[in-house]
C-alpha cells in the first residue's frame, strides 16, 4: 500500500513540476524583460550596493535603484520570501546568475539572502554595473516532496505506528466519543469547539472541520494548550507561512514565556514571531554568544574579498572563509539541537518540517514529538502532508489532528493536460480519509462569528448541509452598526445584487500575450458599477479599509484597481484566492461573465464562489448577469440565482447614472 500511494504521487508530482517549470520558463523566456517588468515578474535597473553576512551565516545582497535611470525601485509583485534570480543586465538570459530569497523589499532597497552554494556567483556580480531580478519557480518544495515519497515507497509492510496505519492501511476506525472532564483555558469556547477538542484528545486521528469564521484557529490554539498541559510535545504545520504564523501569534499571546519555536527562514515570518525563530534565537542571547566571534571573523574576510580584483585572489580568500564556516557550523549545530530539544511546541510549514535542524536532533533522541497538527489541510497537497509524517517517523507519533475545510479553495495545481494527475493531486488527505472512514472522525465547528445570518445562509444550505449557525453577536449586524456610518438604502441591507442582464455589460477577453498566457476575462462596466457602489458606501462613512472587491478573474482585478484605486487607494482589490482566510465589512463581488452562450468558466467552481461569498461581515454586494448564471446549466449557480431573487435586494443598474 505504501508503495502504491508513494509511487502514484511520485509520478504526479514529477508531472506537476514539469508543468510548473515549463509554464514559468515559457513566460520568462518568451516575454521581453520590459513585459516581465510590466507583469510584475521582474525588476530592472538595479545595482549591487552591499554584500554582508546575515542570519545563520548566509550572505545578504543589498540591491538599490540605478539612480541614473530610476530614483526608486519599481517592485512589481516581488515580495518578501519570493525565490528570485539575479542577472547582469548586459548578459544573455543563460549567463551566470545567482539565486536567493527576498528578505526585504522597499522602494529604496531589496535584500536577497543567498545560500552558501550560491555565494561565489553573488560576489561575481560585483563586477556588473547593472542587474535585473526575476521571480522563479521554487524547485526546493518539489525536491522535498519527492524525497519524502521515495522514503514512503521504501517502507516495508504495515507500519508499527497506529497513526500511519490509519493513513496507509484501512483498520476499522471506532471513534472514542466519551465526554472528557476537561478544564478549558478559554472560557468562551462553544459546544462544537469543545467537542472537537475532546475528540482530538481521545482519538489517534481526527479532523476539525472549520467552515468560514467558525473559530478553527481558536480551537487549534486551545487544543495545543491542552496537549501542552498534558506534557506532550507538539508539531504544528500548515501549507503556508501565513497559516502557521497566525497560529503562532495567537499561541504566543495566550502562552507567554512558554517555549514556542518557529522553524523557517526569518524573512518569511511575521515580524511578531521573529522572537520565536530558531535562526534568530540561535544568533542572539546566550546561544548567540557562542558563535558571535567566529561570525565576525567571517564578515571581516568577506569584506576583504570585495576589495580583491582578480578572480584567483578571491578564490583563495574564499577557501579561508569556508574553513571558518565549518567551525561555525559545528558550534551552531549544538546551539540549535539544544533549542529544539527544549521547545515543547514547534511551528513550521509542511515543507519546513523536514528541516535539517529538526531531523538532526534524532542523533540525540528517538522521540521529539507526540502529536502532529496540520492546519489548512484542504489547501495542502497530500504529498506535502507526508513530509512531517516521514521526517518524524522515528518519533512514533501518537496523534494526528487535521484542521481545514473541504468546501473552500483546494491546493493550487498547475497541471491542466492530465486529468488523472489533476484528480489525484486535488484529492487532499482530508478528502481521502473522509472517503475511507466516513464522517466518524470529522468534527464540524457549527457556529460562525463573521457574517450576518443572511449572508451565511446560502453557503450553509449548499455547502454545509444547513448546519451552520450565526453567533448572536453577528447574526443581525449591518454596515449601520459601524461607528459613524449613516443608515440609508446602501448600508442597511446585508445582500444586494446588481443584476446586469438588462444593461450593456459585456465581458471581454484580455489579449493573449504571444500565446504564452492563459487569457483572462474582464468587464469594464462592472468595474464602473463597483466604483459607483464604493462611492455610495464611502459617502455614507463606511471606511475605505472596510471595503473589499473580489473577482475570480485576474484581468478584472487589474481593471478594478485601475478604476477604483486612483480615488480610493485603501479599498482592497484581489482575486478570490488572494482573499481566502480574510474578511472585510463589505465585499463587492464582480462576477464578470456575461455572454450569449451562457459560459461561466471559473464561476462553475463551487468552492471558489463559496470563499468569495463568505468573506463579508455585514454586506455582500454581487455584480453579475443573473441570466448567464441561470442558463449556464450549472445547478449550483441556478440555485444561487433563485435563492438570491428571494433573499437579496435586486437592483437593475442604470448605466447613464454610472458613466
Ligand atoms: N467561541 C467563540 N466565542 C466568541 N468568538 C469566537 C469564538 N470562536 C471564534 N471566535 C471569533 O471568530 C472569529 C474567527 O475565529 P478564527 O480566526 O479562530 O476562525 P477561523 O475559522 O480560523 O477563521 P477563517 O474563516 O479565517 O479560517 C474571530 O474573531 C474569533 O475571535
Amino acid at each position: 500500500m505504501n508503495k502504491v500511494i508513494g509511487e502514484r504521487f511520485l509520478e504526479c508530482i514529477a508531472h506537476e513540476q514539469s508543468q510548473d517549470t515549463e509554464l514559468t520558463a515559457r513566460l520568462l523566456e518568451s516575454l521581453p524583460l520590459s513585459q516581465l517588468v510590466a507583469k510584475g515578474l521582474a525588476i530592472n535597473h538595479l545595482t549591487l550596493q552591499n554584500v554582508r553576512s546575515g542570519l545563520a551565516g548566509r550572505l545578504y545582497m543589498e540591491l538599490g535603484p540605478d539612480t541614473a535611470i530610476d530614483q526608486e525601485i519599481i517592485r512589481g509583485d516581488v515580495r518578501n520570501g519570493d525565490l528570485v534570480v539575479i542577472r547582469p543586465s548586459s548578459a544573455k538570459k543563460d549567463a551566470f546568475s545567482c539565486e536567493g530569497v527576498v528578505t526585504k523589499c522597499s522602494e529604496k532597497c531589496i535584500t536577497i539572502a543567498v545560500d552558501e552554494a550560491q555565494e561565489k556567483d553573488a560576489l561575481n556580480l560585483y563586477g556588473s554595473s547593472r542587474l535585473y531580478l526575476l521571480k522563479t519557480t521554487n524547485t526546493i518544495t518539489y525536491k522535498r516532496m519527492q524525497s519524502t515519497l521515495r522514503k514512503l515507497c521504501e517502507f516495508d509492510g504495515v507500519p508499527q505506528n497506529e497513526v500511519m496505519q490509519y493513513l496507509l492501511d484501512a483498520p476499522v476506525f471506532t471513534p472514542n466519543t466519551q465526554p472528557l472532564k476537561l478544564d478549558f483555558f478559554n472560557p468562551d469556547l462553544n459546544t462544537s469547539q469543545k467537542k472537537a477538542i475532546e475528540f482530538s484528545l481521545q482519538n489517534r486521528i481526527s479532523i476539525i472541520h472549520g467552515p468560514p469564521g467558525t473559530g478553527k484557529t481558536h480551537t487549534v490554539v486551545e487544543l495545543v494548550r491542552q496537549l501542552y498541559n498534558k506534557g506532550q510535545r507538539v508539531l504544528v504545520c500548515g501549507p503556508s507561512n501565513i497559516a502557521v504564523d497566525t497560529i503562532l501569534e495567537r499561541l504566543a499571546k495566550v502562552m507567554p514565556g512558554e517555549s514556542l519555536l518557529r522553524i523557517g527562514h526569518p524573512a518569511r515570518l511575521l515580524e511578531n514571531n521573529l522572537s520565536h525563530s530558531l535562526e534568530v534565537l540561535s544568533k542572539s542571547g546566550d546561544a548567540g554568544a557562542i558563535t558571535k566571534d567566529i561570525s565576525k571573523e567571517i564578515d571581516d574576510n568577506i569584506a576583504s574579498i570585495k576589495k580583491l580584483k582578480s578572480y584567483k585572489e578571491r578564490k583563495e580568500q574564499w577557501k579561508e572563509v569556508k574553513e571558518l564556516r565549518k567551525e561555525l557550523k559545528l558550534r551552531e549545530k549544538k546551539v540549535i539541537s539544544d533549542l529544539v530539544l527544549s521547545a515543547r511546541v514547534v511551528v513550521s510549514t509542511l515543507h519546513g518540517s523536514s528541516a535539517r535542524e529538526l531531523v538532526d536532533c534524532y542523533k540525540h533522541t528517538d522521540h521529539i514529538f507526540d502529536t502532529l497538527i496540520i492546519d489548512e489541510v484542504s489547501q495542502s497537497l497530500e504529498p506535502q502532508c507526508w513530509i512531517p509524517l516521514i521526517a518524524h517517523y522515528k518519533s512514533n507519533m501518537q496523534k494526528l489532528v487535521l484542521a481545514g475545510d473541504d468546501k473552500q479553495l483546494p491546493p493550487t495545481i498547475k497541471t491542466e493536460d492530465n486529468s488523472r494527475v489533476k484528480n489525484t493531486l486535488s484529492t487532499t488527505l482530508f478528502d481521502r480519509l473522509v472517503k475511507k472512514y466516513g464522517d466518524s472522525f470529522r468534527n464540524l465547528l457549527d457556529t460562525q462569528y463573521r457574517m450576518n445570518s443572511e449572508i451565511m445562509e446560502f453557503s450553509s444550505l449548499k455547502m454545509y448541509g444547513g448546519k451552520l449557525k450565526a453567533a448572536d453577536s453577528v447574526a443581525t449586524w449591518t454596515l449601520v452598526d459601524l461607528p459613524a456610518t449613516e443608515c440609508d438604502e446602501n448600508t442597511e441591507v446585508p445582500l444586494i445584487w446588481y443584476d446586469t442582464q438588462a444593461g450593456d455589460f459585456p465581458e471581454r477577453a484580455e489579449d493573449q500575450d504571444n500565446g504564452t498566457l492563459i487569457s483572462s476575462k474582464y468587464n469594464e462596466n462592472e468595474a464602473l458599477l463597483a466604483l459607483h457602489h464604493v462611492t455610495h458606501l464611502i459617502d455614507s462613512n463606511v471606511p475605505q479599509e472596510g471595503i473589499g472587491i473580489i473577482s475570480p478573474y485576474s484581468a478584472q482585478v487589474a481593471f478594478l484597481k485601475k478604476t477604483v484605486h486612483p480615488r480610493y487607494p485603501l479599498v482592497e482589490i484581489s482575486t478570490v484566492d488572494g482573499f481566502q482566510g480574510r474578511e472585510k465589512e463589505v465585499i463587492i463581488l464582480s462576477l464578470v461573465r456575461s455572454n450569449e452562450k451562457f459560459e461561466v468558466g471559473f464561476l462553475s467552481d463551487k468552492r471558489r464562489l463559496n470563499v468569495a461569498m463568505t468573506r463579508p461581515k455585514k454586506q455582500l454586494c454581487v455584480i453579475g448577469n443573473m441570466e448567464t448564471l441561470e442558463r449556464s446549466g450549472i445547478e449550483y449557480l441556478k440555485d444561487w440565482v433563485r435563492w438570491s431573487e428571494e433573499h437579496s435586494e435586486i437592483r437593475y443598474p442604470d448605466l447613464s447614472e454610472i458613466l
